[in-house]
């Protein structure tokens, strides 16, 4: 049997003033996945999330979601899809509480709904404190339960954590944890963090000039696009680099000054390191600094494009 995405993209191309912020973007989103938009400033990420939104129309190509499209079913898609705006506005003078009862009002939800909501995004202390007096982070949980009032089957958040401290963040990430695993909800999210796409995301897919450039699991990407653990170091003593050629395990090295400071590229960290550390030990030299680290999605975005994801 061919079960079909809950979302299909097929084609689809935005121009504004002749350049293409979105171009030919073809991409499905299944049940209850969650996925990553990743792109630098201006890659046609909000752009292509807008489009699913039915925000925006394409100049070419289709959307389809649950197989129904804007043109002839929005006030349906309406009713499945959750959004929050890069920038939500809500009026100042109304407290938390006042700001869901009035946008569950919309969906003739009552006032239970609104309790239920308070619980899900940890803001029941705050049901009485004006908008305005809200931090960012509260705000952000205010938009995310405006979002998710109605019981959406799809979230589409456009940046929601950016400008969040990493606590803010971390608890805006466990309610979209939360959200996946005891509704089944599906998200598209657009990040310029990492570690976000990383951790909350089966997917991650990486946009670049309107176009899709890498799609896959983190793991997948990694092992496909950049292979390979990293250890910096630095020394006191010039090393040649002849000789670092003779350990085991280094695929490649970039010198940072030479002689003395590298990254380099090993297959892995467990397998190099103990030899590389003799090394040093055995020819005196005194190491500086030294660092491991897996690859990360900067790595990735460096590796295929040159320029790094937050330029
Ligand atoms: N309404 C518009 N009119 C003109 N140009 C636009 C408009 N909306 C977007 N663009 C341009 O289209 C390109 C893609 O913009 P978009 O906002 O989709 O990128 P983005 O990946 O979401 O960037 P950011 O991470 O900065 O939000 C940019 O060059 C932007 O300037």
């Amino acid at each position: 049997m061919n079960i079909s995405a809950l979302i299909e993209i097929r084609s689809i191309s935005k121009s504004f003033n002749g350049f293409k912020a979105v171009d030919n973007i073809n991409l499905d989103i299944g049940y209850n996945e969650y996925l990553a938009l990743l792109g630098p400033n201006g890659a046609g990420k909000t752009t292509l999330v807008e489009m699913i939104e039915g925000l925006q129309k394409p100049d070419s190509g289709s959307i389809s979601i649950k197989q129904k499209n804007w043109k002839q079913h929005a006030s349906f898609l309406r009713r499945i899809i959750g959004i929050s705006l890069q920038e939500t506005k809500f009026t100042d003078k109304m407290t938390v509480r006042e700001t869901l009862d009035l946008f569950g009002s919309f969906y003739k939800l009552g006032k239970d709904r609104t309790d239920q909501i308070l619980k899900t995004i940890r803001l029941e202390e705050k049901e009485k404190t004006y908008v305005v007096n809200l931090s960012g982070g509260q705000r952000q949980k205010l938009a995310l339960g405006v979002a998710i009032l109605h019981e959406p089957q799809i979230l589409l958040l456009d940046e929601p954590t950016t400008g969040l401290d990493p606590n803010a963040r971390r608890e805006l990430w466990d309610i979209l944890m939360n959200l996946k695993q005891e509704k089944g909800t599906a998200m598209i999210l657009t990040t310029h963090y990492m570690e976000e796409a990383a951790y909350l995301c089966d997917r991650i897919v990486i946009i670049d000039k309107g176009k899709i450039l890498a799609d896959g699991t983190l793991t997948e990407l990694l092992n496909s696009y950049a292979p390979g653990e990293i250890i910096y170091f630095e020394v006191a003593q010039h090393l040649s680099q002849e000789i670092l050629q003779g350990i085991e395990g280094i695929k490649h090295i970039q010198w940072l000054e030479e002689g003395t400071r590298a990254i380099c590229t090993v297959i892995s960290i467990t397998q190099t390191l103990p030899q590389l550390i003799s090394y040093f030990e055995q020819n005196n030299i005194t190491v500086l600094s030294l660092e491991c680290r897996k690859k990360t999605l900067d790595d990735l975005f460096t590796a295929m494009t040159g320029r790094s994801l937050n330029e």
